[in-house]
């Protein structure tokens, strides 16, 4: 249901609940782990803050990664909100983490360096070593991959790759329900949400690099006509939010 159609447009990024591959510190990209205990309570209280700000949602996106799609239902079933659309698309996913996925951050890091994976981790088009392409965790093996163009399916991405799968589904996708001035919640990823962010709020390539997304928290943006951005918050506690952001940042420091 379109707010009052002279006010700002709002869309909230959610990025999933803590994931079991989070607990244990593990590259995850398109490996589909499910939520920790505590990532179930972060997407409920996501959930409560949602609801505690009045948020009434005309349509959901999610990626189809069970963290992602798990925290879309908890916090929706917060906000007794489950009965609204729900599209489900790849081009959501996290970014694909190529031959890192599984590894665990510190100790890769302790391997090949803090730079050489902050390089990996956060730069914006050097992507992490490939995937090779027969090996059974590729999503060209997937089934819910099969619909999709075998040579639009990753081996490896950079932030720049992501963006340049993430936009596309913006545009065509979530921009038209804005442009209704309808209220939109995108569940997804630390990366597919980072390219959005990078796009909403006009960071460089260079900036980008210290741009965290802490998990569970909802970020709030109120867009004018013209989808600019007039506001943008983490609902909640600030200072939680920043040492939330802070803490993904360390994951992959060399103890
Ligand atoms: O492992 C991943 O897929 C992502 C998100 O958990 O990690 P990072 O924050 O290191 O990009």
């Amino acid at each position: 249901m379109a707010d009052e159609k002279k006010g700002t447009i709002k869309l909230v990024l959610l990025r999933h609940g803590q994931s079991e591959w989070n607990l244990s510190n593990r590259f995850t990209g398109w490996t589909d782990v499910d939520l920790t205990e505590q990532g179930i309570r972060e997407a409920r209280q996501a959930g409560q803050l949602l609801k505690a700000e009045g948020l009434l949602f005309d349509i959901a996106y999610t990626s189809v990664l069970k963290r992602a799609i798990r925290t879309l239902w908890l916090a929706l079933d917060e906000m007794d909100q489950m009965w609204i659309p729900v599209v489900r698309d790849w081009r959501l996913n996290e970014r694909h983490y190529g031959g890192l996925q599984g590894l665990n951050k510190a100790e890769t890091a302790e391997k090949y360096g803090n730079e050489q994976v902050l390089v990996w981790r956060r730069s914006y088009d050097v992507p992490p070593p490939v995937l090779d392409a027969n090996d059974p965790t590729h999503p060209r093996f997937d089934p819910r991959y099969r619909k999709v163009d075998p040579a639009k399916l990753p081996s490896t991405e950079s932030l720049k790759i992501t963006l340049e799968r993430v936009m596309p589904f913006w545009h065509e996708c979530i921009v038209p329900h804005l442009k209704k001035h309808e209220t939109v919640l995108i569940a997804a990823h630390g990366n597919s949400l980072r390219a959005l962010v990078k796009y909403l709020d006009g960071i460089s390539d260079d900036e980008i690099v210290e741009l965290n997304i802490p998990t569970g928290i909802p970020l709030l943006y109120e867009l004018d006509e013209d989808l600019k951005v007039v506001s943008r918050g983490y609902l909640g506690d600030p200072e939680a939010a920043k040492a939330a952001a802070e803490a993904v940042k360390n994951q992959a420091k060399a103890k």
